[in-house]
């Protein structure tokens, strides 16, 4: 087998929707929807191995910290281990009183019973029942016209009002999923959940919740779009029904799918959390809320501290987060392009001159340190890179600015090293290189000590100096210090470009001083000297040039 030349002879594309006048298009999100968890049902029901009661309660209570007020915790009617696991959420009272948990059950009597017991004694509940109605559901799964799959639902939404009246201690919300939503006739979609409409009777005060899966992804996002707004249109009681998305991600659009259902009047979104969830994955709720933050809207969730819950979902679900997700991804907020580092350095420095003012950091579309991420890895250096990322590097882990020129020329010494090793090199390996290069230039001339005296502001420098095995000293005069030392050399140079700065602060702070120098008229080469002591620096900074100099020669 072999992928087909014709493959429409195998596959069909999905029918546009008959929507001409759709508005959607020109609406924008200005506010985060409500949100309903679905890890520990959806998510769990694809997992290799179902979460256990541990698991579950670590996880539930990390979904009611991050703020979600609404949490789907299981299928109480399929397993002992859910329907215990909501039992100990009930009894050992872990729901705090702004939680509604929600369970789904199938149309099915005996079932839908079940459920109502696991939820005995509940403050709140959502009960959330399921029958597919899309066409090939009809004829495949249930062997039902319309009207069989209609009298499923109604069926069951009978007996969920009676077993509701049953526990009326408990507030319940009912909810209806017409399962494969995108793939069903739009009309017959609203016919199923009106017949469902007129059991349940909702009000504005007591609304219930329409579900509209897109439970397996077919089409592009903007055809969801137009049946969430079709539907919004067409179905009765509009003001009494929360209409609720819940895509799924098999052709890598359930993010785009449910951001373009909002626009088209979703009200809540169910979905979990990296977009966990059957094949590939229910929504991720996280990307979507990270979206609006980018946007300037809250999202009502906070993912303050992205890593740890990355870390516990990993463990709950035993599935690792991909590198490359969205906001999360160990690599999504780094550069390893020279161009890109470039921008991200040169961002950073304009922030930091007005922290508080928009975040304009070329390719960083969220502020790393809002999601709880050092800027640490933000910047890192293999044979992709240029000399931004190096010098960004050095500045924020050892405090060392390059002058320009310096960068250029130290960056074709990394690129060397990286070129040849073909590996990334981390900060440390860059500043071993540095050392290498500049800081551990003492041959042939070694600097073993020097002697300064100024006078009627002159400065005379005695300096002592290793060559071969031979001890030498140089005697010079000049205006300041490095004037004096240029002109004790025993050779002919010219300083093109001198500069100096601190690194750290107080009694540990050093001086770093840069000299680029021609050596009797030849290239012009660096040298970085670094000292406690200013003027040592600025000594050894042109012992570094020097060297370096007659090594190229
Ligand atoms: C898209 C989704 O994610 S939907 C949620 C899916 N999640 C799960 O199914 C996880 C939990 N489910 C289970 O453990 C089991 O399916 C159970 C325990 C609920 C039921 O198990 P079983 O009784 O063995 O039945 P099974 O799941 O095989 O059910 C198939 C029968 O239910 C019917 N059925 C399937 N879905 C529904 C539904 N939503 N409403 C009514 N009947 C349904 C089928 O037509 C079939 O009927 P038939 O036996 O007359 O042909
Ligand atoms: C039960 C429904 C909502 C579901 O999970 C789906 O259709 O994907």
């Amino acid at each position: 087998m072999s992928m087909l030349k014709d493959p429409s002879r195998k596959y069909q594309a999905f029918p546009p929707i008959r929507l001409t006048d759709r508005t959607w298009p020109d609406k924008t999100i200005t506010q985060a929807p409500i949100w309903a968890s679905s890890d520990l049902r959806d998510g769990n029901q694809s997992l290799i191995e179902p979460m256990d009661t541990e698991k579950k309660l670590r996880l539930f209570k990390t979904l009611v910290q991050v703020g979600f007020k609404q949490i789907e915790v299981g299928f109480p009617s399929a397993s002992q281990t859910d329907f215990d696991f909501i039992r100990t959420l009930i009894d050992d009272k872990l729901i705090p009183d702004d939680v509604t948990i929600q369970v789904l059950t199938q149309a099915r009597e005996d079932l839908i019973s079940r459920t109502f017991e696991s939820l005995k004694g509940s403050k709140q509940a959502i009960v959330h029942v399921y029958n597919a109605v899309a066409p090939a559901f009809r004829r495949i799964v249930f062997n039902q016209e319309k009207q069989g799959v209609v009298q499923i639902a109604v069926k069951a939404a009978q007996l969920m009002k009676q077993q509701a009246a049953a526990y009326p201690d408990t507030h319940w919300t009912f909810q209806y999923s017409p399962e494969v939503f995108s793939s069903t006739e739009l009309d017959f979609a609203v016919e199923v959940c009106n017949a469902v409409l007129d059991v349940w009777q909702p009000t504005p005060e007591h609304r219930v919740i329409l579900n509209l899966p897109a439970t397996i992804e077919a089409a592009t996002p903007n055809v969801y779009a137009d049946q969430i707004e079709w539907f919004c249109r067409h179905i009765s009681r509009r003001d009494s029904v929360w209409i609720s998305l819940h895509t799924h991600n098999d052709r890598g659009t359930g993010v785009a799918a449910s951001e373009l259902g909002l626009m088209a009047g979703g009200d809540r979104v169910e979905g979990c959390l990296f977009g966990n969830g059957e094949r590939t994955g229910n929504v991720d709720l996280v990307t979507m809320a990270l979206n609006l933050y980018t946007q300037g809207i809250d999202p009502k969730l906070d993912f303050s501290d992205i890593d740890g819950l990355r870390k516990i979902v990993e463990d709950c679900n035993q599935l690792p987060v991909h590198p490359r997700h969205p906001y999360v991804g160990d690599l999504v907020h780094t550069a390893f392009s020279g161009s890109h580092q470039d921008a991200i350095r040169k961002g950073f420095t304009l922030q930091r001159t007005n922290p508080e003012g928009l975040w304009e950091v070329p390719y960083l579309p969220i502020d790393p340190a809002d999601i709880g991420r050092s800027y640490e890895a933000v910047i890192r250096v293999n044979s992709q890179s240029g000399k931004g990322g190096i010098t960004y590097l050095l500045e924020q882990e050892y405090g060392i600015s390059l002058p320009r020129r310096l960068q250029i020329e130290f960056s074709q010494v990394v690129q060397k090293e990286t070129d040849r090793c073909g590996l990334e090199m981390t900060a440390p390996q860059i500043y071993a290189l540095l050392e290498q290069e500049y800081l551990q230039a003492n041959s042939p001339y070694q600097l073993k000590s020097h002697r300064l005296q100024e006078e009627n502001a002159r400065c005379s420098v005695d300096v002592e100096v290793g060559f071969n095995s031979d001890l030498c000293h140089w005697q010079g005069v000049g205006q300041g210090p490095l004037e004096a030392l240029v002109a004790s050399l025993p050779v002919q140079v010219e300083i093109m470009d001198y500069s100096e700065h601190a690194i750290g602060s107080g009694t540990q702070a050093k001086a770093a001083a840069y000299i680029e120098l021609r050596v009797e008229g030849g290239r012009a080469i660096h040298g970085i000297g670094i000292d406690s002591n200013i003027t040592t620096a600025s000594f050894r900074a042109l012992f570094s040039a020097l060297n370096r100099t007659s090594h190229q020669q």
